[in-house]
């Protein structure tokens, strides 16, 4: 069933199509630092993300998704009792430098948000069947403001051309570790239990959100937005429509607490 950000196909009629949307655990969520809790009980994160991985850059309609095929990129520690493997990374933005990101800060939205999803191979066999089940997925998430260029970025943006149109797909395979694309401070995060932020929203997500923001420069935002939701099919104005605004409004919390991994 197709489904959007905007219109009757947008977030407030997800849940027709998409009975999860309507749950109890769904993302994204605003952060109230002054309810969140301490948990000293955490390991340190361990992200070990090799570089000569081959991925594809996909348009999606969406979003753009690096999905990576290495059972070399693992993350476990932190919140997390498991091993998890990196399967795929996108991000959410904006139409403007003032709004993008997913999750929000004591009510603030930043530019842009990165995803770095992961699945449990410990417990599960494949993507596919982690996707939809408790203790599934992790996703490593960083929040993105606008100021001075980052070069990690642009090994991705450069991919950009490749994949302006829906269902265009790019061969990444020089060395690249998304690693890079974190913020250099990975001990102090935020954590709680939510969903998939995109239909079909299974509740199946633990979010660890990193405290410190990452910059990357407007222009490279910018060239976030040059990715078109269209496929050759012209709107009636002859124009592309370009892929932006492509995050979910904030949801309920329920009663949910979210963790801090510093005091
Ligand atoms: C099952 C599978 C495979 Cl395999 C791939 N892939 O790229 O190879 N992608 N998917 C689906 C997937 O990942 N959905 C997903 C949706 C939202 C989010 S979000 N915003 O982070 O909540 C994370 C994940
Ligand atoms: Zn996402």
């Amino acid at each position: 069933v197709a489904w959007g950000y905007e219109g009757d196909i947008g977030p407030c009629n997800w849940h027709k199509y998409f009975p999860k949307a309507g749950g109890k655990r769904q993302s994204p969520i605003d952060i109230d630092t002054s309810a969140t809790q301490y948990d000293g009980s955490f390991k340190p994160l361990r992200i070990h993300y090799d570089s000569h991985m081959c991925s594809s850059l996909t348009n999606n309609g969406h979003t753009f998704c690096m999905s990576v095929n290495s059972d070399q990129c693992n993350l476990s520690g932190g919140p997390l009792e498991d091993k998890y493997r990196l399967l795929q990374f996108h991000c959410h933005w904006g139409s403007d430098d003032t709004k993008g990101s997913e999750h929000t800060v004591d009510g603030h939205q930043y530019a842009a948000e990165l995803h770095l999803v992961h699945w449990n191979t410990d417990k599960f066999k494949s993507a596919d069947e982690a996707i939809e089940k408790n203790q599934g997925i992790a996703v490593l998430t960083a929040f993105i403001k606008a100021g001075k260029e980052h070069r990690g970025w642009n090994h991705v943006l450069s991919h950009f051309k490749d994949i302006k149109k829906v269902q265009g797909t790019s061969t990444v395979n020089e060395d690249f570790n998304p690693k890079c694309l974190l913020p250099e401070n990975q001990t102090d995060y935020w954590t709680y239990e939510g969903s998939l932020t995109t239909p079909p929203c299974h509740e199946s997500v633990r979010f660890i959100i990193f405290k410190e923001v990452v910059e990357v420069s407007s222009e490279q935002l910018a060239q976030f937005r040059s990715l078109c939701v269209c496929s050759s099919r012209k709107r009636d104005t002859g124009e592309d429509e370009h892929l932006v605004d492509n995050f979910r409004p904030i949801q309920p919390l329920n009663g949910r607490v979210v963790k801090a991994s510093f005091q």
